[in-house]
């Protein structure tokens, strides 16, 4: 069918300068969306983290659950993880974003966002043990939430809904010249489940 062919479905970069960001629109359908978020929300082993942040302790505003191959333990604000073995879902997802990205993940950070009480703060996915020019693979499911990102330097920053099905994959310089966040919101909304492939490279923890 014509419809079918539809420009919308061309993957849209929403960044190409000291960095790359590009958005692919519903990289899974409905059907495969709702199964793995049934999947995930009920067999993850969920987790509200605590960390430090001067001197003060407190949980971080949602919960998140940590997966990989063996040696691949990474620390996370401040906080560290040894990565729990992979389970079938998120193991079925790493084969298709290896497939479909040509890049490869060897865990993956898995928050859960229970309402739009949830968020995560400014950061950069910079952690020297993902190496200088990390490729990370973010999957969201569930509920649509705003997504902002905001150079370092210049300060611009950009929005874009991140709703169920859609793969944003973040490369190159990205996490050097560029941080990100997810906004508290009022608006009455469900959970949403977002998946961070990443590839934490081999010995350096
Ligand atoms: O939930 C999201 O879309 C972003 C999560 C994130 O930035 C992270 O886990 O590092
Ligand atoms: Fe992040």
């Amino acid at each position: 069918m014509q419809d079918d062919l539809f420009a919308s479905d061309e993957p849209e970069v929403l960044i190409d300068e000291d960095g790359l960001a590009v958005l692919y629109r519903r990289w899974l359908s409905e059907e495969q969306s709702r199964g793995a978020f049934q999947t995930l929300a009920q067999e993850l082993r969920w987790e509200q983290t605590p960390i430090t942040l001067y001197g003060r302790t407190q949980l971080i505003p949602r919960l998140n659950a940590w997966y990989g191959d063996a040696g691949s333990g990474y620390a996370y604000s401040g906080a560290s993880f040894a990565p729990r073995p992979w389970t079938e879902t998120l193991a079925a997802l790493r084969g298709r974003l290896e497939r479909d990205t040509g890049a490869r993940f060897n865990s993956v950070l898995a928050n859960l966002y229970r309402d739009g009480a949830d968020s995560v703060a400014w950061h950069s996915d910079d952690e020297p043990e993902l190496g200088p020019e990390p490729t990370i693979a973010s999957v969201s499911l569930g509920a649509s939430r705003r997504f902002s990102l905001r150079h370092k330097t210049s300060r611009r920053t950009l929005a874009v809904e991140l709703a169920d099905g859609d793969l944003l994959l973040m490369s190159g310089t990205l996490q050097r010249h560029w941080e990100h966040q997810l906004a508290k919101t009022r608006r009455d909304l469900g959970p949403r489940i977002n998946l961070t492939y990443r590839q934490v490279i081999q010995g350096s923890t």
